[in-house]
C-alpha cells in the first residue's frame, strides 16, 4: 500500500491537536508514517499517541542542538526519508510548515500545494481562494508532492484502526556553517485562552471596538464565555488595540474555526481571506450596509457596546441555569 509522511506537531511532550487533522487528511493518500523531530528525549512520549492515531511507522529524529535551529532539522529529516523512499508529505500550514515545504520542494524537485483545505485520494488538493468564495482543485508534479494543510480546515477523525507504530530512530545532519542559529529564546507569554490557529471558537474585534480597554471589557469577556481565542483586524492592531500576533487576514494568520464572531469589523477582503472558511460566521456591526454581512450566517445590526455585553450576560445566565 502507498504511504504518506506526516510531520508531527508537538509541544512540551504532547501531540498537538492539529496532528490529528493532518493524519485525517493524509489518510486519503496512503498509510500514515509519522515523522517526529525534536530535542533529545522528545519522541518516546509521543509514540503511543501516534500509533493510536493510526501511524504505521514512526520516524523519530532527535537532534542535540534542536533548540538552536529553526526549520532545518525537519527539512533534513523529511528530505532524507523522501529521497530514500519517495512519497507525499503533509505538514501543517503554519509559518514553519510553509517554509519547510518550500525548502523540500526545491530539494526533492516536487510541487507544493500550500495552505490547502482538503486532500483527495487522487493526490489533488483543495484551495479556498478569493476570500473563500471559490474552491480550486490543484495537483502537484513530482515523486513527493508536498501539502501544507490549513489548521482547522479538516475535522479530525479518529483512525479506523490503531497503527502498527513501528519506531525507527534516525539522525539528521548537523547544522551547516551558514545555517541560522538561535542565540536566545523567550517564549511568548500565553494566557489561558486557546491558541488562535487551533481555536474552535474565535471572537474578533475591529476598529469599531474603539480602544484596547474596550477589547478587555467587551471582546475578551465574550471570548472567555465561549472558550474562544481573540482575533483582531489589522486596523485594530495598527491602532494599538490588540497585539499583532492576533491579527487575522492577508498579512496576519489564516483561521478556520467552527464559530467566528466578528465585532465592529467592516469585512474588507484582506480580512475575509483570513477567516472566510469558518463554519459559522456571526457579524455585529451598527452599519447594515457593511460588506461583512454578505458572508455572515447571522448578522446583528446594532451597537457592539450593547450587543456584545448582552450576549456575554446571556451566555453566563444559561451557564448557571
Ligand atoms: C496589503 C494589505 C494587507 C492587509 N492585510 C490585512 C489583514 O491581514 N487583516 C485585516 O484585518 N486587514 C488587512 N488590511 C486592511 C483592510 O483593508 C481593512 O482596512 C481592515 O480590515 C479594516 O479593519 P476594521 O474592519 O477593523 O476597520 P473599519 O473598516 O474601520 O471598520 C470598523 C467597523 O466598525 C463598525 N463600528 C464602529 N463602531 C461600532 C459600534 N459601536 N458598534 C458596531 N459596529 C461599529 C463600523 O460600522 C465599521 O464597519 C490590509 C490592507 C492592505 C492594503
Amino acid at each position: 500500500m502507498s504511504h504518506v509522511y506526516v510531520l508531527v506537531e508537538h509541544e512540551n511532550g504532547q501531540i498537538s491537536p492539529v496532528t490529528q487533522e493532518l493524519f485525517t487528511a493524509a489518510r486519503a493518500l496512503g498509510s500514515v508514517r509519522a515523522v517526529a523531530v525534536g530535542a533529545p528525549g522528545s519522541c518516546d512520549g509521543l509514540v503511543d499517541g501516534l500509533a493510536s492515531a493510526g501511524a504505521e511507522k514512526i520516524y523519530c529524529a532527535e537532534v542535540a542542538d534542536y533548540d538552536q535551529r529553526l526549520v532545518m532539522p525537519e527539512v533534513e529529516a523529511l528530505s532524507a526519508l523522501a529521497a530514500a523512499d519517495p512519497a507525499p508529505i503533509v505538514v501543517s500550514a503554519n509559518s514553519a510548515g510553509n517554509e519547510i515545504v518550500g525548502r523540500l520542494g526545491a530539494r526533492l524537485a516536487s510541487g507544493i500545494l500550500a495552505d490547502v483545505v482538503g486532500i483527495n485520494a487522487d493526490g489533488s488538493a483543495v484551495h479556498s481562494i478569493f476570500g473563500g468564495s471559490v474552491e480550486v482543485l490543484a495537483q502537484a508534479e513530482g515523486d513527493c508532492p508536498l501539502y501544507s494543510l490549513r489548521p482547522g480546515a479538516v475535522d479530525a477523525e479518529a483512525s479506523p484502526a490503531k497503527g502498527a507504530g513501528i519506531v525507527e530512530k534516525f539522525s539528521v545532519d548537523g547544522a551547516a556553517d551558514n545555517e541560522v542559529r538561535v542565540e536566545s529564546f523567550t517564549p511568548a507569554v500565553k494566557g489561558d485562552r486557546p491558541d488562535l490557529l487551533q481555536a474552535k471558537n474565535i471572537v474578533a474585534g475591529g476598529r469599531g471596538v474603539g480602544s484596547a480597554e474596550n477589547f478587555a471589557e467587551v471582546i475578551e469577556p465574550l471570548a472567555d464565555r465561549l472558550g474562544a481565542a481573540v482575533g483582531a483586524t489589522r486596523d485594530a492592531v495598527d491602532d494599538g488595540m490588540y497585539a499583532p500576533a492576533h491579527q487575522i487576514g492577508q498579512t496576519g494568520v489564516t483561521v478556520s474555526p467552527k464559530l467566528y464572531i466578528g465585532v465592529g469589523i467592516s469585512g474588507a477582503i484582506q480580512h475575509l481571506v483570513g477567516m472566510q472558511t469558518a463554519e459559522h460566521i456571526i457579524v455585529v456591526n451598527q452599519d447594515a450596509d457593511e460588506p461583512f454581512f454578505s458572508v455572515a450566517d447571522l448578522g446583528v445590526v446594532g451597537d457592539l457596546h450593547e450587543i456584545a455585553p448582552a450576549l456575554t450576560a446571556e451566555l453566563q445566565a444559561r451557564a448557571r441555569s
